[in-house]
């Protein structure tokens, strides 16, 4: 038992020979938030589906506040609220007769019902929509109904699966609002997303999930400076023309690569912290007969770090596994049989 607000300890869960989640551990402290990264299919959905008491772990085990979500699930449900990748929604219901039927089901009856679901319509922002139909809204709006509907009964941990997929920039920006003010009054919030940028305002900390294993769990600013294994400063370089050319002109480069190509040029990591390599690296530019309008450093971001940690762990691999992967045969699955 663990004073944490999520546990989670050796969890595995495999589909067949498919390895999802492969000896998984981590803790979320009561009232923080936790933002859970990786790449598609690397086993976030599946971690807080058994989370949610919704599947259960091939082996380990995993608890909220203390309780084993395999063996309470009915106990486990009264103190999360989940928020899924995609649910499902009923025809000629309207947002309102939707809250309505689910605070029924939770067991709230007359006037407390009827103030439970105006504040949390008041706080989701549903109260415009009451008589729209749930099925015929926007992805915002949609998104705001499922936010309410799992806060219906006061869950004491958030748990959401790309809430943020799919919103334009209004719309997150609104989710991100309700999430701080959440987390504010104490809620533990545990959120999985792509958009980097916006976890790393958001979290405490950042968990970092690749091939069902975590490989990084700490805040954002830990994860910029550890995974910068490669080193180096980042420039943003404009060009007058073609942009091609400073692809064309950074593949003959030594101690120079082109990170990413932009409209008007790229994205380049200069493998030294040296000013004076900065000013050589431009000066060479403009001597090779680059067009640079603009040069300026640039810090690292979220992405930069996710995606140095995915190469810097394939190079890992490539060194530990002279064996190509196809030919090398599976660990041995353990047992099927959960553990308490
Ligand atoms: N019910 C299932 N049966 C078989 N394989 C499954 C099942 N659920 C998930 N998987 C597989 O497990 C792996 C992890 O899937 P999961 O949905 O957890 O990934 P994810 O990190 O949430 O990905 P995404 O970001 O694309 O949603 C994937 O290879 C997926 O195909």
């Amino acid at each position: 038992m663990s004073d944490s607000a999520i546990t989670v300890h050796n969890l595995y869960r495999f589909f067949g020979p498919l390895q999802a989640v492969n000896g998984i551990s981590f803790e979320v402290p009561h009232g923080s938030v936790c933002g859970f990264v990786g790449a598609n299919g690397a086993g976030k959905t599946t971690t807080m589906r058994i989370l949610a008491s919704l599947d259960y772990p091939t082996m380990g085990h995993a608890e909220i506040c203390g309780i084993n979500v395999t063996h309470h699930p009915a106990e486990v449900r009264r103190l999360i609220g989940w928020m899924p990748d995609h649910f499902g929604n009923y025809d000629n219901m309207t947002v309102l007769e939707y809250m309505d039927f689910y605070a029924r089901a939770l067991g709230y009856k007359g006037a407390e019902r009827r103030q439970r679901i105006e504040e949390v319509m008041e706080f989701t922002d549903l109260v415009p929509l009451a008589d729209r139909f749930s099925n015929k809204l926007s992805k915002g709006m949609t998104q705001r109904l499922c936010l309410g509907r799992s806060l219906l009964h006061d869950p004491q941990v958030l748990i959401m699966d790309e809430p943020a997929a799919g919103l334009d920039p209004k719309a997150r920006v609104e989710l991100k609002h309700l999430i701080r003010v959440l987390a504010k009054e104490g809620k533990t919030i545990f959120i999985s997303s792509h958009i980097l940028s916006e976890l790393g305002e958001m979290c405490d900390s950042l968990l970092f999930i690749n091939n069902g294993r975590i490989v990084h769990h700490g805040d954002s600013e830990t994860l910029k400076q550890s995974s910068d294994s490669l080193g180096g400063v980042l420039y943003d370089v404009q060009l007058d023309g073609d942009p091609q050319a400073l692809a064309d002109w950074a593949i003959l480069q030594p101690n120079l690569e082109l990170l990413e190509s932009r409209k008007n040029g790229g994205r380049i990591r200069i493998d030294t912290e040296d000013p004076n390599k900065a000013a050589d690296t431009l000066s060479r530019m403009i001597r090779d007969n680059l067009r640079v309008i603009d040069f300026h450093r640039e810090q690292r971001n979220l992405e930069d770090a996710f995606i140095d940690m995915l190469s810097n762990l394939d190079k890992q691999q490539a060194q530990d596994s002279p064996v190509p992967a196809t030919q090398a045969s599976p660990p041995p699955l353990p047992p099927a049989a959960t553990e308490g």
